[in-house]
This record gives C-alpha cells, structure tokens and sequence, in this order.
C-alpha cells in the first residue's frame, strides 16, 4: 500500500492523523469520458471515441468499486469489446501488483501503468482504470464515471441499449447515490479503516443507520428507485455482497449480518442472481484481499473461511 508522488512510488499506509482518526478517500485523477462521437463528456479531454477493442480495464476483483465495472462490462455485452487485466488479490508493499506481468505492457505493478499515462503522476495507485490503448493513457480511473460510459457510449457498437440511468428515474438515482456512498459503499471503509474509537463509532453508527434506512425502503420496493433495476442498485450490490464474508469481521462492523436483514437479504440474493452477474464475483479474491493485504489490521494474514452463504437460494422478491 502506497502512493505515487511525481512518478515515484512511497510506501506509506493511510494518513487518519490530519483528520482525526477518521479515513477519507482521496478524489480520482484521471476524469475524462469514452463517448459515442468522441466528444468531450462532462469533464477532462474529448478524443475518446466508444470503439470495439480499443479500451482495456485494469481491475481487482476483490475491489468493490473495480466491481461495479465488470458488472456493466458484463450486463452490456462488452465482454469482446472491451479487454481486462485483473491485479493479484495481495496488494503489498509496492501496491497493486499483477501475479503475471499484465497483457499491453508486461508491467508487474499497476503504479508503472499511472507512471505511464503520466510520468509525473502524484497520487494513490487506485483500480478500475480504464485505459485507451490506441492513446496509450488513462481515460478515467473513476468508477462511478466509467459505469455511466459503459451504460450508454458503446450502445451503437453492441446494440444493447437496456439503460441503468435512465433521464426519468435520475434524481432518484442521484440521491439514493449520494446517500450509499458516503453511509454504506465508504461506509464499510471508515469504519474499518478509522484509527480512533470516536471515528470508527460515528461511522458504525451512520453505517447501520443507512442499512435499517435500506431494509425499509426494500420492504415496499423491489429496487432502490422503484420497480427498475438501476445503476444505485449495482453501486449498493458490490458492498453488500461483501458485508458478510469481509466487513462484518475485517472492518469490525459486527452490529448484525446482511443475512439478518429480512428485505436486504433477499434484495442481494436476486441481484445475485440476474444472469451473468455471479460470474462476477469472486469470493476467494475478495477474502484473500481485505485479509491478507491490510497486514496492520489483521497482522497474522490469517483468512476467515466462513460463513457459508448460498445466494443462488430463492430470493422471494416477486412479490414486493
Ligand atoms: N474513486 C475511485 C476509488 C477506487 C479505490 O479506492 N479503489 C481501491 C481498491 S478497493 C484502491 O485501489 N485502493 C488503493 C489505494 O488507495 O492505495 C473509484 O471509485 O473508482
């Protein structure tokens, strides 16, 4: 674990101190959009244009936020499109790292591909990235971006068109986003990732709060924004199918499972279940991860080999 900082790697963990305790996750760097025209999107460089074979992701399955990526790769029929390299599960001294050298380059490490878009990049080495073969640089490496391209910017090139940010249904999206990033997604990380008692119970607290808040609402509704499946939804999957198997433990937020919410529970379990989407998941990197990688809060990188779950069992949400 570590940072870039003007091209060279350091090997330094969070810094909590200048902050309290508490853990805040740095901005992305890389802002520019693939787009369908290859014109500007909202932020950073036009020139992007959405075409079969040109774009390769850089990702780690254990990563909730690399997660959401390859679930709209999956879910958009971009699998021959757009090619992938997934980091060894041990992030380690030198950060992320690849258990073979990866396919473009031969690169070992994820921090030479940041060096390689820009050879003076100071930052955190973060996955996904969404790399531009044909440029030979780092197109985004923000996954809540990325998934908005994916959605709609190779439409023409799959003929997919099925949309998870559809215009009528947005503000509701936004805001159920506003409210599980910070609460549930990050959530988990300020709790695990807090350095004071204070810190880590205000997240805790917030964190919970946010879940009760959730089963509720899934109580009347099949899905965050209603009778849809929506972007907000993939966004909360790829943290709540985490929950049991790392967060309960690795992050100490122990108050309950997910398996214990009635509503939630049976929400995840039908996400789980849409077709191609537990082929995106992948239990051994996601334990092996968070476990052995975060050596100053678990130091004897021993993996937990509950619980036993099975998520293919029936959901029991027709009816909601
Ligand atoms: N804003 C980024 C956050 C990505 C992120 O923080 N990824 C984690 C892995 S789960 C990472 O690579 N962390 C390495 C580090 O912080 O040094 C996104 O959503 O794409």
């Amino acid at each position: 674990m570590g940072k870039l900082v003007e091209g060279v790697w350091h090997d330094v963990w969070y810094d909590t101190k200048s902050s309290g305790g508490k853990f805040v996750r740095e901005d992305a760097g890389f802002r520019s959009w693939v787009t369908a025209t290859g014109e500007a999107g909202p932020t950073g460089e036009s020139g992007f244009k959405a075409e079969s074979g040109r774009y390769h992701l850089y990702v780690s399955l254990a990563c909730p936020w690399a997660h959401r990526t390859l679930i709209f790769r999956k879910l958009k029929g971009l699998e021959e499109h757009i090619t992938v390299s997934v980091v060894s599960p041990d992030m380690m001294e030198k950060g992320w790292q690849f258990d073979e050298p990866e396919s473009l380059y031969g690169f070992n490490y994820m921090h030479q591909v940041y060096t390689k878009a820009k050879s003076d990049y100071t930052g955190r080495v973060t996955v996904p990235v969404l790399w531009d073969k044909k440029t030979e640089t780092i197109v985004s490496n923000e996954s809540s971006e990325i998934i908005r391209m994916l959605n709609t910017a190779f439409n023409e090139v799959t003929g997919i068109t099925e949309d998870f940010y559809p215009e009528t249904l947005r503000s509701v999206i936004d805001e159920w986003n506003d409210y599980v990033y910070p609460n549930i997604n990050n959530g988990v990380y300020r709790c695990g990732f807090a350095t004071t008692q204070e810190a880590y119970e205000e997240a805790f607290d917030n964190l919970f709060a946010a879940l009760d808040k959730l089963d509720a609402h899934l109580a009347t509704n099949r899905y965050l924004a209603g009778d849809q499946i929506t972007e907000a939804d993939w966004r909360a999957f790829t943290t709540l199918v985490r929950f049991d198997p790392v967060y309960v433990g690795h992050f100490k937020c122990n108050r309950q499972q997910i398996a214990q919410y009635e509503h939630i529970f049976g929400y995840l379990k039908e996400l789980y279940q849409v077709a191609g989407v537990a082929e995106t998941v992948d239990m051994y990197h996601i334990k092996r991860h968070y476990y052995y990688s975060h050596a100053n809060i678990n130091p004897t990188r021993v993996v937990p080999k509950g619980p036993e779950q099975d998520l293919m069992a029936p959901h029991g949400r027709e009816s909601v």
